[in-house]
């Protein structure tokens, strides 16, 4: 092979990998491991041990799947309001690098398949992913985003879901505690997400999307967030009171809890430049340990009562 041949072979592979990454950014594949995080804790919090690697297998590929497709047609449904923004301009979508008709198959295969392997584990979990799927992608990317400031706070429920998704897997039917955890989730989003819409407040208004900073202004807001956290504080203990979780979960998450209180007392009270992504950071942290937090206590319970017996 000569020297022209081999420059238009790597001309060639690193098209298909910029091409190939344009498809895994459109899934937001941290998200969906968050979102699979969550939902493997509720898989595990759901048995006394481990669940079957069957379930946790198909469990997590159908969620994660289902999940990624939801996040997919965002990208497809809001191309238009993402090329106004800086945060989101150079998405594949909003540039065109992608085209909208490709975008669509691979989201409609990403949530057939993701359907079809829950469907194998229980209807029931398949059903409840498709309505978190319409519920982000339709509900709340078509019409509550641009529609009310409490979009997130409403169509924060489909991202609060996945615990209970994972829990559905396994038992195939609705638990009370499973609910405790999508509370967690529910109670957490507003913070997570104003602190960052507070940080883009003028895109947001650039993009004439009334997120809260933008129609009730920043003080506002900073109210609302710090308002969140106290009962992001006050749901954490619901756990521990029902008897789900023990000791290493109350004192681990009211730790995390009082963090983020400390994150938002800071914004409304001492704001420094830049504190509203310090939050908004904070805020992932703290949900990937609240949910380590959760298993591991859940783990020491089972190994502490097998001790008992
Ligand atoms: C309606 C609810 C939600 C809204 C509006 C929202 C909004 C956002 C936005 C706009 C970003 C991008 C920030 C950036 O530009 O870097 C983001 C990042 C993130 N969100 Fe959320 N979020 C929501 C719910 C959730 C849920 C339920 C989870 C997981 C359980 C989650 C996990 C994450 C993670 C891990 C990131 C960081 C991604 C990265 O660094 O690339 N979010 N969120
Ligand atoms: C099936 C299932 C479990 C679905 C879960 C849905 C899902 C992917 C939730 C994540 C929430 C999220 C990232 C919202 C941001 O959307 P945005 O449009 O406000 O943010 P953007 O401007 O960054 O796109």
């Amino acid at each position: 092979m000569d020297k022209l041949q081999w420059l238009d072979r790597i001309g060639v592979s690193l098209v298909a990998t910029a091409v190939w990454q344009d498809y895994l950014t459109m899934t937001k594949p941290k998200v969906v491991a968050m979102l699979l995080l969550t939902a493997l804790v509720g898989m595990c919090l759901a048995v006394p041990t481990i669940p079957s690697a069957r379930v946790m297998l198909l469990g997590l590929a159908g969620i994660g799947l289902q999940a990624a497709a939801a996040a997919v047609f965002n990208h497809i449904l809001d191309r238009h309001f993402d090329a106004q923004m800086a945060r989101t301009y150079h998405r594949p979508l909003a540039k065109g690098r992608i085209p909208t008709s490709k975008a669509v198959v691979f989201a409609c295969l990403l949530m057939v398949l993701g359907f079809g392997l829950l469907w194998l584990l229980n209807p029931l979990t398949a059903w409840l992913t498709m309505a978190s799927l319409v519920g982000y992608a339709v509900v709340y990317t078509v019409w509550l985003k641009h529609a009310t400031p409490q979009n997130i706070v409403i169509g924060g429920l489909a991202g609060a879901a996945p615990p209970l998704l994972g829990w559905t897997a396994v038992t195939g039917s609705v638990d009370p505690h499973a609910l405790l955890l999508v509370m967690l989730v529910f109670a957490w989003t507003p913070p997570h997400f104003w602190a960052l819409a507070i940080h883009r407040r003028d895109d947001y208004a650039k993009a004439g999307i009334p997120m809260l900073p933008v129609t009730h202004g920043i003080e506002y807001t900073k109210t609302m967030v710090l308002f969140y956290t106290l009962l992001l504080f006050a749901v954490g203990l619901l756990p521990w009171l029902t008897g789900m979780s023990g000791g290493i979960y109350l004192i681990g998450s009211s730790v995390l809890n009082f963090g983020f209180i400390g994150y938002a007392i800071k914004l409304k009270y001492f704001d420094t430049t830049g504190h509203a992504w310090a939050t908004f950071r904070y805020s992932i942290w703290h949900l990937l340990a609240l949910f380590v937090v959760l298993l591991v206590d859940h783990w020491w319970l089972t190994a502490a009562l097998n001790g008992i017996d």
